[in-house]
């Protein structure tokens, strides 16, 4: 039995399976998640990874199997209902506005974590305040400095550095990332990781990544599961996982490179 494993979980999948004709995509996973953990989900390209965080997110119906978020079962209710309950979702999945200028997409992400309770008489220094914690959600994405820029026109890695920005604005207290530096130049790869790391430090954040880049996992994760064709195939501490020889065979096959 590992540590986390004596605490409550606040994401639990059971037997969770979709088939896409006869194509099963995820295969019966059973899993549990831990706040305090950041759990790195591996696979060859097809395993299944995105599908599960569909799943999870709500984003698809499960053809079986069930999903609990902090003891409650979700499995038949959509993503706005889970999100209330706590996911939080970065990339693919989140709307930014690109009409918008990126101080006011996290504005607005900002007002809809605090609630709309401004009245007549505040609406000016809640406004402030607004903006002013959606800055500091800037800051921690080094992206002052496009502050007013349309969203429209920002690079592909400002793109996804103002995703983040989003999903810590919103504070979920799961939050799942989906290749999170895919696309990024090599500059702006750190900062990511580096918010993630900050992320993970708090005990009551449970965090799900997927990741292809096996520097980022071993800087990363607390523990890893690896999916193979839909199913779970190894799931433990990154030491253990890593020199398993299902992983060894299935995705570590390559050598990487030094
Ligand atoms: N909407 C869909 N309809 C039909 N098949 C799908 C659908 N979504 C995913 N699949 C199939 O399910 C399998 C798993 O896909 P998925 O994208 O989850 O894999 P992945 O592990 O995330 O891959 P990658 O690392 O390449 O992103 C693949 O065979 C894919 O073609």
């Amino acid at each position: 039995m590992t540590a986390y494993s004596q605490q409550q979980p606040s994401l639990s999948t059971r037997d969770l399976t979709i088939r896409f004709g006869g194509h099963v995509a995820v295969n019966a996973v059973t899993a549990d998640f831990y706040p305090g953990t950041l759990t790195v989900i591996v696979g060859p390209n097809g395993a299944g990874k995105t599908t599960y965080f569909n799943l999870v997110s709500g984003q698809l119906p499960a053809t079986s199997g069930s999903v609990f978020i902090n003891g409650h079962e979700v499995t038949r209710h959509g993503p706005a209902r889970r999100t209330r309950l706590g996911i939080g979702r970065a990339f693919q999945l989140t709307n930014l506005f690109p009409h918008l200028s990126v101080i006011e997409n996290v504005r607005l992400a900002v007002q809809a974590r605090a609630g709309a309770g401004m009245n007549m008489f505040s609406i000016w220094s809640s406004h402030k305040e607004l903006i002013a914690r959606a800055e500091h959600y800037l800051e921690r994405v080094h992206l002052m400095g496009r502050r007013d820029t349309m969203v429209g026109t920002l690079s592909h890695g400002d793109q996804r550095k103002l995703e983040v920005a989003i999903l810590l604005a919103l504070e979920p207290s799961i939050m799942m990332f989906d290749e999170p530096t895919a696309g990024m130049s090599v500059d702006e790869v750190p900062v990511v990781l580096d918010l993630i790391h900050q992320v993970k430090r708090d005990a009551n954040k449970t965090v799900l990544l997927v990741e292809h880049k096996m520097d980022v996992v071993r800087a990363l994760a607390d523990r890893i599961i690896v999916l193979h064709n839909g199913t779970l195939v190894a799931d433990g501490k990154p030491q253990e996982v890593m020199q398993s020889q299902i992983v060894q065979e299935a995705y570590l096959g390559t050598p990487e490179p030094a």
